[in-house]
């Protein structure tokens, strides 16, 4: 396992009466790319904000790269990156100039400047449009100038808020691709969003929030495992049977749900098509299709909510 480059203990944040983090702890290790989810309110951007040392914990541990951000404030800030929703540049300057002005207020060296602007902007495909003003610019490409300063910078840590947020599909695609390599290079991301499907696809793990504590720390399948369903989907269509209570019978199976007629979908712990095409075929109905999936990010989110919401 790699070096583990964030951890936070018991970490608690009152605003008077208000509790807006009631106890989070949380271990990141280096290249993850971990999804900060949950319901408004639930407590993700006050986490960041003490992980960034921009709030102070009522209680508990922080401890980012090895430094704790309230009592080392500039070592974390300098390699540590946030980009926010609404990326901030000025849009009379062009990209470029930017960046010099950022990475200057980030306490960079104009000769340290002069050596990296190039390879960030190249890095997120900007090299000719940063000598363009940002008015010009497009929502994607504003972002991915943000993550050029980050890269600037050096940052080994960025925390994304919402990053994909209002871009078209390919724009999203193109910078999902480009924190997937930041990732598998060593930097560390966290990522706060409510695109679930764009969570699923880069995220090594997920933390859901939950009123101000983290409720389920972990992959995908770990969270349809742990509320009581499988990792794993197999739709079936056939003829002839009724596959309810037949398929209950195989090993792994977690639940069964008539879809429309001659069409269920099964949740499984593992791979379970052999043991249902065997099932259907002994019965003596015809297997028409088996289709193999993963559980999907959203209804493993909506289904944990409605479990605790239940439970409350
Ligand atoms: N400065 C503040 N003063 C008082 N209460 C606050 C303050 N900042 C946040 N809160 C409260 O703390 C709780 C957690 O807020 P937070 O912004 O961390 O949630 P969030 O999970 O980031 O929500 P969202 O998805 O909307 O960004 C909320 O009830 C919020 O109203």
């Amino acid at each position: 396992m790699s070096a583990i480059v964030l951890e936070a203990k018991g970490l608690v944040k009152r605003y008077g009466e208000a509790v807006a983090v009631a106890g989070v702890d949380m271990t990141v290790h280096q290249g993850e790319v971990i999804g900060l989810l949950g319901p408004n309110g639930a407590g993700k951007t006050t986490t960041i904000l003490m992980l960034l040392g921009l709030t102070e914990a009522s209680e508990g541990e922080v401890s980012v790269l090895g430094k704790d951000p309230l009592r080392q404030p500039l070592e974390v800030k300098r390699e540590v990156g946030y980009l926010p929703d609404a990326v901030g540049f000025y849009d009379t300057m062009t990209g470029r100039e930017n960046l010099v002005y950022t990475g200057k207020l980030a306490g960079l060296s104009r000769k340290a400047i002069d050596h990296r602007i190039d390879a960030a902007l190249e890095r997120v495909r900007l090299g000719d449009a940063g000598r363009r003003r940002v008015s010009t610019y497009s929502r994607g490409m504003r972002q991915r100038l943000g993550i050029a300063e980050l890269l600037m910078r050096d940052c080994k840590v960025m925390i994304l808020d919402e990053p994909t947020s209002g871009l078209d599909p390919q724009s999203t695609h193109e910078l999902l691709e480009l924190i997937q390599q930041l990732a598998s290079e060593g930097i560390t991301i966290l990522l706060s969003s409510h695109q679930l499907d764009v969570v699923q696809a880069i995220c090594s793990r997920v933390a859901l929030f939950n009123k101000g504590r983290i409720g389920f720390f972990g992959t995908v399948d770990e969270l349809a495992q742990q509320i009581g369903r499988g990792a794993f989907i197999v739709d079936v269509e056939a003829g002839g049977i009724d596959l309810t209570s037949l398929a209950q019978k195989a090993d792994g199976v977690a639940s069964v749900a008539k879809v429309s007629d001659g069409v269920w979908q099964v949740e499984a712990t593992r791979d379970v098509r052999p043991e249902l095409a065997k099932i259907v075929v002994d019965a003596g109905g015809s297997l028409r299709n088996l289709d193999l999936r993963r559980a999907r990010l959203d209804e493993a989110y909506n289904r944990y909510f409605t479990e605790v919401a239940n439970a409350a």
